[in-house]
């Protein structure tokens, strides 16, 4: 309600216009009995023609009106969640890219998605015939004050039969919300499990996975199942109070109205006329509580998207240099993963000058990607500073220092969108020119010659069906766009045919010429000979630093020498 409160009120004209809209359209809605009465007691009563033609000229009006005002306060309504609703839209996607790597990573995918689709369960509870539906309930005493002037039993059976609605609707409300709560829970883990099914879709069939498979899935969907029936039977538990109710107004009604009128306390035609009134009553304390139910299922998806939105981002502001030199420091760096019984690697003290060929190196798990993230800023060290240039990479504006990165993660990933759109991501402004040298250089143009449409080839499922090589040389194009001073190549080779590992010796031996400061995790021998400085993860705690060669030395002329 405190949402739907501060949706209407950010714009008090339009709320009162919705206000005035809601009245006249209630308002309107009692010509029908008006009608009834007088027809039945004017009309039948003296069988005058005029009477009825007067009565059915207004009633008609009354009814063009009706549908007039209603029509125009869906309208005013939709206003009221618009924006909103694409703002938290914005806000969700802004979230997710901007949240820390780190903390986003703690989030298991599953729940990631239920919060992403969040904003629909939002913008569904706050649709028009929703909000309309709670601004009605006020006006049920337009209705109640009707039938109440007409009989005031019949008012009291009504707001009594109103009062139970809103009772039962609030008990049923608060056990389904637990029920809901459980079964999204519930559903998150069961959305992980399926997810990683079909991400290994594979491996369950090579490993015959399929009845460890399904024995998760059995206890899952088992739960769910019973979650479900059970939240079924509450919620048609609430469903047929309020029928029940509504059938036992209906009776109350009929039975007190006929006494009424029998002791001649009320005429037939305000005993139909006060029927209509108080299913009307009743219909508005009704949707009331529904439209009530699905916002509180709203407010619990706010909730979720607010915790998501207060993790911990990537500073937007921050400095941002007119140069970097390609100049990197590392001040006793220290990181540790939550669960881990220990640091990766601590204490590591490092100056690498512009140009400087390093690499780093270690056995799996050592920590090799992970320090290759921690120089992109993608995570951030448990202790100790990575300075740029002398300045702290936690202080400056990350949009700014992705950009004097060149990037290649060793497991590359793509958005769904064309190749074209995956290359200039850093640098929508390049031109075609300097995407063709790219192109040519990551060794890509043979495999774009192959497609129909070459760049602007469409990508699907991130890319996950082409080949690593290519999702790999696409990789290396990608981070070449950036044109930075500094190049972060994470297993470049690692994957690749003769080509594509000639093409990426061609590109790291011409950016070392190019002076720029090269951060190569590999393993390939031709890569190793190349570097001028090494950083060996496998001494633990503390980095072994080996310095290669005094000067930076590219890959190709330490093969040479070799
Ligand atoms: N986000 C994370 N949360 C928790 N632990 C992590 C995270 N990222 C990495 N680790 C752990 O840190 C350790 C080092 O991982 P990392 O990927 O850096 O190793 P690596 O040396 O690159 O391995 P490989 O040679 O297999 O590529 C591993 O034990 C890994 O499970």
């Amino acid at each position: 309600m405190h949402e739907l409160f501060r949706r209407l009120f950010r714009s008090k004209p339009l709320a009162a216009q919705i206000f005035v809209a809601s009245f006249f359209v209630n308002l309107l809605f009692l010509a029908s009995p008006i009608f009834v009465i007088q027809i039945l007691s004017r009309y039948i009563g003296y069988g005058f023609d005029g009477t009825l033609y007067t009565l059915t000229g207004g009633m008609l009006i009354a009814l063009v009106l009706g549908m007039a005002f209603t029509a125009i306060r869906t309208r005013m309504c939709a206003v009221v969640s618009e924006e909103p609703d694409q703002k938290l839209q914005s806000a969700v996607l802004d979230s997710l890219a901007r949240i820390k790597a780190s903390a986003l990573e703690r989030v298991p995918q599953a729940r990631v998605q239920e919060i992403m689709a969040g904003p629909h369960v939002v913008q569904s509870a706050y649709e028009a015939n929703h909000i309309a539906a709670v601004i009605d309930m006020p006006f049920f005493l337009l209705f109640l004050l009707a039938i109440t002037a007409l009989s005031p039993w019949l008012g009291l059976i009504t707001l009594l039969a109103a009062i139970a609605t809103v009772v039962a609707g609030r008990m049923s409300m608060t056990r389904t919300r637990a029920m809901d709560n459980l079964l999204r829970e519930e559903l998150i883990r069961h959305r992980g499990t399926v997810h990683s099914a079909i991400q290994g879709a594979e491996t369950v069939r090579a490993f015959h996975a399929a009845s460890f498979l399904s024995r998760i899935w059995t206890e899952q969907v088992g739960r769910l199942m019973d979650l479900k029936s059970r939240l079924v039977s509450e919620k048609s538990w609430g469903l047929g109070i309020v029928q029940g109710l509504g059938a036992l107004l209906r009776v109350m009604i009929y039975a007190v109205g006929a006494k009424l009128v029998v002791s001649g306390d009320l005429t037939v035609g305000a005993l139909i006329g006060i029927s209509i009134l108080s299913a009307k009553a009743l219909q508005i304390s009704t949707s009331f509580m529904q439209s009530v139910q699905l916002m509180a299922q709203a407010d619990d998806a706010m909730r979720m998207i607010r915790e998501f939105m207060n993790l911990p981002r990537e500073s937007p502001g921050g400095t941002a240099m007119k140069r970097f030199s390609g100049r990197l420091e590392f001040k006793d760096v220290a990181i540790a993963f939550p669960g881990s019984t220990g640091p990766l690697f601590e204490s590591l003290n490092l100056v690498v000058e512009p140009g400087t060929v390093v690499g780093v190196f270690g056995a799996n798990g050592a920590g090799k990607t992970t320090l290759a993230r921690l120089v992109a800023g993608l995570i951030e060290p448990g202790r100790g500073q990575i300075l740029a240039d002398g300045v702290d990479l936690r202080q400056l504006a990350s949009e700014w220092w992705r950009k004097q990165v060149m990037y290649m993660p060793q497991e590359p990933a793509l958005l769904n969108g064309t190749y074209r759109e995956n290359l200039i991501l850093l640098d929508p402004e390049v031109d075609e020119a300097r995407l063709n040298e790219v192109v040519r250089r990551a060794d890509l143009r043979r495999f774009l010659d192959t497609t129909a449409t070459g760049l602007d080839t469409p990508v699907t499922e991130g890319g996950r069906s082409l080949p690593l090589g290519i999702r790999k040389r696409l990789a290396i194009a990608r981070a070449l766009v950036a044109q930075g001073r500094l190049a972060i190549f994470d297993e470049p080779t690692e994957g690749l045919d003769a080509e594509g590992c000639e093409a990426v010796f061609q590109i790291l031996n011409s950016l070392a010429r190019e002076g720029v400061t090269l951060f190569i995790v590999s393993r390939d021998p031709n890569i190793v000979k190349g570097y001028g400085m090494v950083i060996d993860l496998n001494s633990k705690p503390v980095p072994k630093i080996g310095v290669v060669q005094k000067k930076p030395v590219a890959p190709e002329q330490a093969a040479a020498k070799s």
